[in-house]
């Protein structure tokens, strides 16, 4: 543990795992990051692992760009419990927007802008010429994102496309979230903080902890300090987002780390109770 505030929120988290809220990003934290966004399948071991710190802890909840139903898909595993076995689990996707809890669904519509989105982006993307290739939109409903993973040079299309796509967003009234490879055009309002603030005060948490692994996940840290409780920030740690390890109390090694970790933390609450 870098900090004496993350060791005061494990410690908090550890003798009294009732009031605890475990929260986690999905992609690249529970799930490796991969080239093809339909195939970032969780790591196999994540949801036993959830499961088993589910008995104990006030709640788990995966907050995620994603719609809870992707989360929900790619959470199966080939021979172990699905993510969605994970007993009181939680999914704010859309980054709050949506909420799925027991199987039910509740989300407001989807902004009106995405058409306009929908309708000019390629023409946006088809602009930069050879620098194009490679790039990804996928269409997720309430959002639209564009991937440049597959790009040669990732990084660089990437920054070529940021005023554009600004520009089309601000058009639209969406917002963009820019994340690992990746520009999201999506509605305003909602971010993983107020997402992560929400829950804290539905549960009247004691303790927090937050697990992510890209800028997005910055303002669910930024929760975790302005919460009066003690807290814990996990950065799954990757040679991408320097940002976010700057401000996490620990940083462990991707999604392989994140379980890992999930596991020692299942092994103290356990072994205080005997
Ligand atoms: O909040 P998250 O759960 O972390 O979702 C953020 C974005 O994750 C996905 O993209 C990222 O993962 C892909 C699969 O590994 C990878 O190909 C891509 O480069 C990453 O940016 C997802 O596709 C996006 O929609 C999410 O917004």
């Amino acid at each position: 543990m870098r900090t004496d505030r993350g060791a005061a929120g494990m410690a908090m988290i550890v003798s009294e795992p009732a009031g605890a809220v475990i929260a986690l990003d999905f992609d690249g934290t529970l799930s490796p990051i991969v080239a093809d966004p339909s195939a970032a399948w969780i790591h196999p071991a994540a949801p036993a692992a959830l499961i088993r710190l589910a008995e104990h802890v006030a709640r788990i909840v995966v907050i995620t760009g994603r719609p809870p139903s992707t989360a929900i898909a790619l959470g199966d595993t080939p021979d172990g419990p699905d993510l969605i076995d994970v007993p009181g689990l939680l999914i704010l996707g859309h980054y709050g927007l949506e909420r799925w809890e027991g199987g039910q669904l509740s989300a407001p519509p989807a902004p009106a802008g995405l058409d306009l989105v929908r309708n000019e982006l390629p023409a946006l993307i088809a602009a930069l010429g050879p620098a194009a290739d490679g790039v990804k939109i996928e269409d997720k409903g309430r959002a639209v994102a564009v991937h440049t993973r597959n790009c040669a040079d990732p990084d660089g299309t990437l920054e070529a496309l940021r005023e554009p796509v600004a520009l089309l967003a601000g058009r639209a009234e969406l917002v963009v979230e820019p994340g690992r490879k990746v520009l999201e055009l999506r509605g305003p309002g909602m971010d993983k903080g107020r997402a992560l603030r929400e829950v804290l005060a539905e549960v009247s948490a004691r303790s927090v902890m937050f697990i992510g692994d890209d800028l997005g996940d910055l303002a669910a840290f930024a929760a975790v300090i302005e919460a009066d409780i003690p807290g814990v920030r996990v950065c799954s740690g990757s040679a991408e987002v320097a940002e976010l390890a700057e401000s996490a109390d620990v940083v462990v090694d991707g999604p392989p780390g994140v379980v890992a970790l999930l596991e020692a933390l299942h092994k103290s609450m356990t072994s205080r109770d005997q």
